[in-house]
């Protein structure tokens, strides 16, 4: 998968990745009016909205950008109607060709991690028959459990050629209480990096490795670090836009190739028109907004690149 990942970024020539975390408050007004006219105020209604939301994103995008990565905890929080309408997702955006990155940030002890890595990226057993439950072709994975908890996934990515973002230096503002912490006179984060190259190297693709990292863009610096530490680690940034990282923080989360990096934007996209520039757009054209955003974030970072 990370092949087919690579391949759509340099087809797109867009690094980046549009990230589907639809709360409610982002979806218009009148999308909402509409169908709590036909189903009522319930969680049916949420799970319906927020797909029909997604639909409208997915459809005006999809021609411009490689990925697409849902955060599942948007979906969850309605029950099992969200959890339907992640699957509908899924399922939506891989039917228009798109990489799925579903970020579900799991990880436990063996046994469990494994049923998580069956569920996100392979294929359950029922009886006799095999079924794909989710089907994205990454998952986020926290590696707080150490090797037991990353490895089963793993396993499940050699099997099924799906791969995997793990945390290693996320983008919040408090990543540093455990993570920067100093072991041996060194960061935790570089320690989880260099662990992270290391699992990486069972499962190469061509370039690069099905293990990948997640590194916010608010920390450049330890992005520049990390970035020498695992070299054939695909870096997942988030924290563009709505976090305030920008273009110009990016460029050393890439390698001289190019490649190496895919940015997210989630609400800095999927709630475009609310911004000033581009209001213009009005509710109604909420999808023709995050469009426009999305070609503003390439141009962005494709500059940023380029005066490197
Ligand atoms: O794993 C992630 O994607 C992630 C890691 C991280 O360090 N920081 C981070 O913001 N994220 C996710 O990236 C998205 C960022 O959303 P925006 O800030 O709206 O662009 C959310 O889905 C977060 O859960």
């Amino acid at each position: 998968m990370i092949n087919q990942l690579i391949n759509k970024i340099k087809a797109t020539k867009a690094p980046i990745v549009v990230g589907l975390d639809p709360m409610l408050s982002y979806v218009p007004e009148f999308l909402k009016t509409k169908v709590f006219q036909e189903m009522g105020e319930s969680l049916e209604a949420a799970g319906e909205i927020i797909f029909q939301f997604n639909k409208e994103i997915v459809d005006n995008c999809y021609d411009l950008i490689p990925a697409v990565k849902p955060q599942i905890a948007m979906y969850e929080q309605f029950g099992v109607p969200g959890m339907e309408a992640f699957a509908k997702t899924v399922a939506y955006c891989k039917e228009k060709g798109l990489v799925v990155i579903g970020d579900v940030k799991r990880g436990d002890i063996g046994s469990t991690s494994e049923a998580y890595a069956v569920g996100h990226l392979g294929q359950v057993q029922v009886g006799s028959k095999s079924f794909t439950p989710f089907g994205e072709d990454f998952a986020t994975v926290n590696p707080y459990l150490g090797s037991d908890g990353i490895n089963p996934f793993l396993s499940v990515c050699k099997e099924e050629k799906k791969g995997i973002f793990i945390l290693v230096k996320t983008s919040n503002p408090s990543s540093g209480e455990f993570q920067d912490r100093l072991i041996d006179g060194r960061p935790l984060y570089e320690i989880v990096g260099e662990k992270v190259a290391q699992w990486g190297e069972e499962v190469m693709g061509e370039e690069y490795s099905y293990v990948g990292a997640v590194v916010g863009a608010t920390y450049p610096e330890m992005g520049k670090a990390l970035r020498k530490i695992m070299p054939k680690t695909y870096i997942l940034v988030p924290g563009y836009g709505a976090q305030g990282g920008k273009g110009k923080d990016l460029v050393h989360f890439f390698n001289e190739d190019g490649l190496g990096a895919i940015i997210n934007s989630s609400r800095g996209i999927i709630a475009a028109y609310k911004q000033e520039a581009y209001q213009a757009y009005g509710e109604e054209h909420f999808g023709e907004a995050a469009r426009a955003a999305v070609i503003d974030m390439v141009t962005d970072i494709k500059g940023a690149l380029e005066s490197r």
